[in-house]
C-alpha cells in the first residue's frame, strides 16, 4: 500500500498533528494516489484522482481538506457529495476521526432521515457537510437557514456515478447544488472508474485540474484472485450454498459479500440462506434507512458474516474483513464489476471474487475481461456435492419466493415509486393517468400503422396480380400470333 518512492506524509506537506492522527487508522506511509494528489490539493489546484479500489482515495482528500480547515476554520467550509447514504456515513466517520484534534463539526445530510433535525444541524454551520445529492437539493430548495456560498471545497466521491444517468439520476440535484455554491472553489473528484465521464467531470472542475491516474493497465488489484463459475441458471443457488458452506468449513474467520441484481432477489436469497442457518443480513434500497445502517453495522462488526446486497453496496464501502465477493449475477457493465469485486482485497489484503456466469452471460464475462485487461479463471467447484443439495436448495428457494409473494413486497415497491414521484414534485395519480393515456395513444398509433400496412400490402398484391394478368395476356397473344 505504501508509495513506491518512500515519500512520507511530512514531505507531502501534511502537519504533524494530522500525521499522528492518521497513524491511529493505520495510515502511516502515503499510497500513490495520496502521494500525488495531496500536494496538488494543498497548492490550491482542482484535482481528479483515478485509482484502484481500496487504494486510499478517501484520505487523499480528507487530509488536505482538514489541514486547510485548521488554518482558517469556519463553516460551511467543505461539501462532500456521495452517491449512497452508507458511503456518506463512512466518509463522515473518516472526517470525524482524523479531524478530532481540531474539534471538527461535521453534518451528514442523507435521504430518509429526519429532515427537521438535519435543517437544524445545517443552521449551526458545521465545518464539513457530507451529503447525498437528492436530500441536499431538497434542503437548498426548502430552507433559508443555511447557505453554501462560502464553501472552499467541493468533493465528488465516486464522481462518475454522480454524473451518469443510472437508475438514480443525480443530474437535476447536482444542477441545484452547483447553482448554490461559489464558482471560485476547489473541486476534487475521485473514483476507481473516472475515465468514461472525463469530459463531463472536467466541466465541473473548471480551473485546469490536476489529473492523476494509476499507471497499471490492469484495472483490478493484484491481491484479488478473480474466478468465475459457468453454470446453468437453475443451479445458481445450489452453487451459492455450496460455496458458502465450503468457506465456513475451511475458515475460522470469514466474511462474504453477495451481490444480486434486484431488491427482490436480494431479499429471497437472504431468506433462503437464513433457512440454511447461515448468519446473513440483507442490504437494498427497499429497506428503511435505519434498517440499512443497522444491517451494515452488524456485518461490519462480524455479528453477521454474510451481506447479501444490491449495487447500493457496490461502491466505496470499506469493510476490511471481507475476504470473498460472490456475484450472483454477472454484472451487465464492467464498471459495476470493478466496484463490486473491489469490496475485497483492500489496502493490500488478499481477497477472492467468484462470478456466477450462465450460458447467456458469456458475452458479459468477455466484456469484463476486456475492460479489466485480465482473464478470470475457472473456479473448481465440487459438482457432485452441488447435485446432492440441488433439489433441497431449489425447493427452499421456491418456498422463500412464495413467502415473499404473500407479503406486500411488490406493493411496497409501487408505494416507494409513488413516494419518489411525490418527492420529484409529480402527482402519482396524474402520472398513472398520463401513462395509461400514452399507452392508449401508442396502441392506436400501432393499430393505425397496421391498417396502413395492410392497405399497402393489399395494393401491392393487386398491382402484382394486375401485372401477372397483363403478362399472361401478352404471352397468350404472342402465342396466337405465332
Ligand atoms: N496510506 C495508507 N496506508 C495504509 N492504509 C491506508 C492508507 N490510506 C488509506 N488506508 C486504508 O485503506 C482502506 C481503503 O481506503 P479507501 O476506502 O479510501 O479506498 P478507496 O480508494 O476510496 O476505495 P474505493 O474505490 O473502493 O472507494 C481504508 O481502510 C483506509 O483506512
Amino acid at each position: 500500500m505504501a508509495a513506491a518512492s518512500g515519500t512520507g506524509f511530512q514531505e507531502l506537506g501534511i502537519r504533524d498533528w494530522l500525521i499522528q492522527q492518521s497513524r491511529q487508522l493505520g495510515i502511516k506511509e502515503p499510497t500513490p494516489v495520496q502521494e500525488h494528489c495531496i500536494p496538488a490539493i494543498l497548492r490550491g489546484q482542482d484535482c481528479m484522482g483515478c485509482a484502484k479500489t481500496g487504494s486510499g482515495k478517501t484520505a487523499a482528500f480528507v487530509l488536505p481538506i482538514l489541514q486547510k480547515l485548521s488554518e482558517d476554520p469556519y463553516g460551511i467550509f467543505c461539501l462532500v457529495l456521495s452517491p449512497t447514504r452508507e458511503l456518506a456515513s463512512q466518509i463522515a466517520e473518516q472526517f470525524q476521526v482524523l479531524g478530532k484534534p481540531i474539534g471538527l463539526k461535521d453534518c451528514m445530510i442523507v435521504g430518509r432521515m429526519d429532515m427537521v433535525k438535519q435543517a437544524l444541524e445545517l443552521s449551526r454551520k458545521p465545518h464539513v457537510v457530507i451529503a447525498t445529492p437528492g436530500r441536499l437539493a431538497d434542503h437548498l430548495k426548502s430552507s433559508n437557514t443555511f447557505n453554501l456560498k462560502k464553501i472552499k471545497f467541493l468533493v465528488l466521491d465516486e464522481a462518475d456515478r454522480l454524473l451518469e444517468q443510472g437508475c438514480t439520476d443525480f443530474t437535476k440535484d447536482l444542477e441545484v447544488i452547483l447553482g448554490a455554491i461559489p464558482a471560485k472553489r476547489q473541486t476534487l473528484l475521485f473514483s476507481a472508474t473516472l475515465t468514461d465521464t472525463l469530459q463531463e467531470l472536467k466541466k465541473i472542475a473548471m480551473n485546469r485540474p490536476f489529473f492523476w491516474e494509476s499507471k497499471s493497465e490492469v484495472r483490478t488489484v493484484d491481491e484479488l484472485e478473480q474466478r468465475y463459475l459457468l453454470i446453468p441458471e437453475r443451479m445458481k443457488e445450489a452453487y451459492l450454498v455450496h460455496l458458502i458452506q465450503k468457506t465456513q468449513d475451511e475458515h475460522e474467520d470469514w466474511s462474504i459479500m453477495i451481490f444480486t441484481n434486484t431488491c427482490k432477489m436480494c431479499q429471497v436469497l437472504n431468506m433462503m440462506l437464513r433457512k440454511f442457518r447461515f448468519p446473513c443480513v440483507a442490504l437494498h434500497s427497499m429497506m428503511q434507512q435505519k434498517q440499512r445502517f443497522a444491517a451494515l453495522a452488524k456485518f461490519k462488526s462480524s455479528v453477521f458474516k454474510i451481506l447479501v446486497a444490491t449495487d447500493v453496496a457496490a461502491r466505496g464501502l470499506d469493510i476490511p474483513t471481507v475476504q470473498m465477493v460472490i456475484n450472483h449475477n454477472t454484472p451487465g457493465l464492467p464498471k459495476i464489476y470493478i466496484h463490486r469485486v473491489g469490496r475485497t482485497a483492500r489496502a493490500g489484503r488478499h481477497g477472492i471474487s467468484i462470478t456466477l456466469v450462465t450460458q447467456y452471460d458469456i458475452h458479459l464475462l468477455h466484456a469484463i475481461e476486456e475492460e479489466i485487461k485480465s482473464k478470470l479463471k475457472d473456479y473448481p467447484a465440487d459438482e457432485k456435492e452441488v447435485l446432492r443439495i440441488l433439489t433441497h436448495v431449489n425447493v427452499t428457494r421456491r418456498e422463500c419466493e412464495i413467502e415473499l409473494e404473500s407479503t406486500d413486497f411488490d406493493e411496497k415497491k409501487e408505494i416507494n415509486k409513488k413516494k419518489q414521484m411525490i418527492l420529484e414534485g409529480k402527482d402519482p395519480d396524474l402520472e398513472e393517468k398520463r401513462k395509461s393515456e400514452l399507452a392508449k395513444i401508442k396502441k392506436e398509433k400501432r393499430k393505425f400503422k397496421e391498417r396502413i400496412q395492410e392497405t399497402l400490402e393489399k395494393q401491392k398484391e393487386a398491382q402484382l396480380k394486375h401485372k401477372l394478368l397483363k403478362r399472361r395476356r401478352k404471352e397468350k397473344e404472342a402465342a396466337k400470333g405465332e
